[in-house]
């Protein structure tokens, strides 16, 4: 029985989960869980599996949610509960599916405790790839990818020699406005943002599949957890998401894993690992259905985030963390009409060129520049209306 700690139960990632643990009861229990504020769609999961502490988002949702968990239930709020989560001295694995940047403390902290990570939150390689990988191999501890394209990769490494591999192919769907020109870019609205082709996900991963900023950010995350120069890394458009990204070695083979899209596979490999379990309620890959597979270039002329990515990543240091910070507050703002889906963009070209570089930064730089990156955001977001 693997004893789970969950970061991010009610979300996208966190339900599909429960998902796994319900369909395997006898392999994984639940001790520890975080939410941020969705007491609703959290306490099902509070009621049926117990456990022995539970996270939210701040001091306001601990006491909504106080009188209606049993008194046996321990509730913490904010950073230190979600690091108390991640480190639960009960725990086995942390599956890490918090939104954002707040992922990476925790993850930090629960590789100083020794466990074993599924790492949803690609936050967490993207601000700090240099500290975590480096604490990882230090404490020789198992980070194991959830995101379906590094799972993907994962899987297409096994038993292969990782030494002979020429090339990491990383695919996207292209998003909600794949087809769109740059000038049809200008006006679309949330709404069409959040529609996306082939998955279901949280509001703001789908909008990063929009501007493909979320391919730069598996760049990014593909580097650190694979250990591939950037220049070993391509990204290429696949309408289907049929295929979840591919590896080439030396003899020019190239090992893909495919599957229906569906985060239930990744999710439940990372929580079996190595082990592979039955996935009943899954639909099989009926490749006649579908015919035929496509594949083309990505255009960075109409979507412009996935180059800032490559480069931010290649100037390394503090600079993905500016990428991702100003990310994800143009993100916010534009989940909330503020601004633009062509000034997401624009606000995370305007951070990256006003920061000046880190080389080796510290969590605390780190955080620091999450921090003063948000503020700048905003400050630039009020100044347009
Ligand atoms: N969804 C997907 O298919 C995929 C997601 N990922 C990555 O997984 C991570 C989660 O994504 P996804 O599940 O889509 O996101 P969701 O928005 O669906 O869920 C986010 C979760 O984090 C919680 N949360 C948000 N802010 C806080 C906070 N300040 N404190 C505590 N908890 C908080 C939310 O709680 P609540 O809702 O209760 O407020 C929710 O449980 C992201 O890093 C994403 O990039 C990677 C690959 C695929
Ligand atoms: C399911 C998953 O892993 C997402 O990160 C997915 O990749 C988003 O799709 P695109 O970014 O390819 O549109
Ligand atoms: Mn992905």
């Amino acid at each position: 029985m693997k004893r789970l700690s969950i970061l991010g139960a009610t979300g996208s990632i966190g339900t599909q989960t429960f998902d796994i643990i319900g369909t395997h009861p006898e392999e994984f229990s639940v001790v520890a869980l975080s939410f941020g504020e969705n007491i609703e769609r959290a306490l099902p999961y509070i009621h049926q599996y117990r456990p022995k502490l539970v996270s939210v988002k701040n001091d306001r949702i601990k006491e909504r949610l106080r009188p209606l968990v049993p008194s046996s239930v321990k509730i913490l709020a904010g950073i230190e509960g979600l690091i108390e989560v991640a480190t639960h001295p009960d725990s086995d694995m942390l599956i890490n599916a918090v939104l954002g940047s707040i992922g990476l403390e925790p993850t930090l902290a629960a590789i100083e405790a020794g466990k074993m990570i599924g790492l949803a939150n690609k936050e967490t390689l993207v601000t700090a790839g240099h500290l975590v990988m480096e604490r990882v191999k230090e404490k020789g501890v198992t980070l194991l990818p959830i995101d379906s394209e590094h799972s993907a990769i994962f899987q297409s490494m096994q038993g292969q020699d990782k030494k002979a591999i020429s090339r990491l192919i990383i695919t996207a769907s292209g998003g909600s406005f794949r087809d769109l020109s740059r000038d049809e870019l200008k006006n679309v609205s949330v709404e069409d943002a959040l529609k996306h082709p082939n998955w279901s996900m949280g509001a703001k991963i789908t909008v990063d599949s929009a501007t493909l900023m979320n391919k730069g950010l598996e760049v990014i995350e593909a580097h650190w957890l694979f250990n591939i120069p950037y220049e070993k890394i391509d990204t290429i458009i696949h309408k289907e998401s049929i295929v979840h990204s591919l590896v080439e070695y030396h003899d020019k083979s190239v090992i893909a894993q495919l599957g229906v899209p569906s985060m239930h596979v990744p999710i439940q490999y990372a929580l079996s690992y190595p082990k592979r379990l039955e996935l009943p309620q899954e639909k099989r890959l009926n490749l006649w259905e579908l015919g035929a597979l496509h594949f083309e270039k990505v255009d960075t002329e109409r979507f412009k985030c996935l180059d800032f990515a490559y480069q931010a990543g290649k100037l390394g240091g503090s600079t993905p963390a500016v990428l991702n910070a100003a990310n994800e507050q143009a993100v916010d703002h534009f989940l909330n009409k503020r601004i633009s889906f062509l000034q997401i963009e624009d606000l995370v070209e305007r951070a990256l060129n006003e920061h000046q570089m880190v080389s080796n930064p510290t969590l605390e730089d780190i955080k620091e520049i999450d921090i003063r990156t948000r503020q700048q955001v905003n400050d630039w977001v009020k100044s347009y209306v």
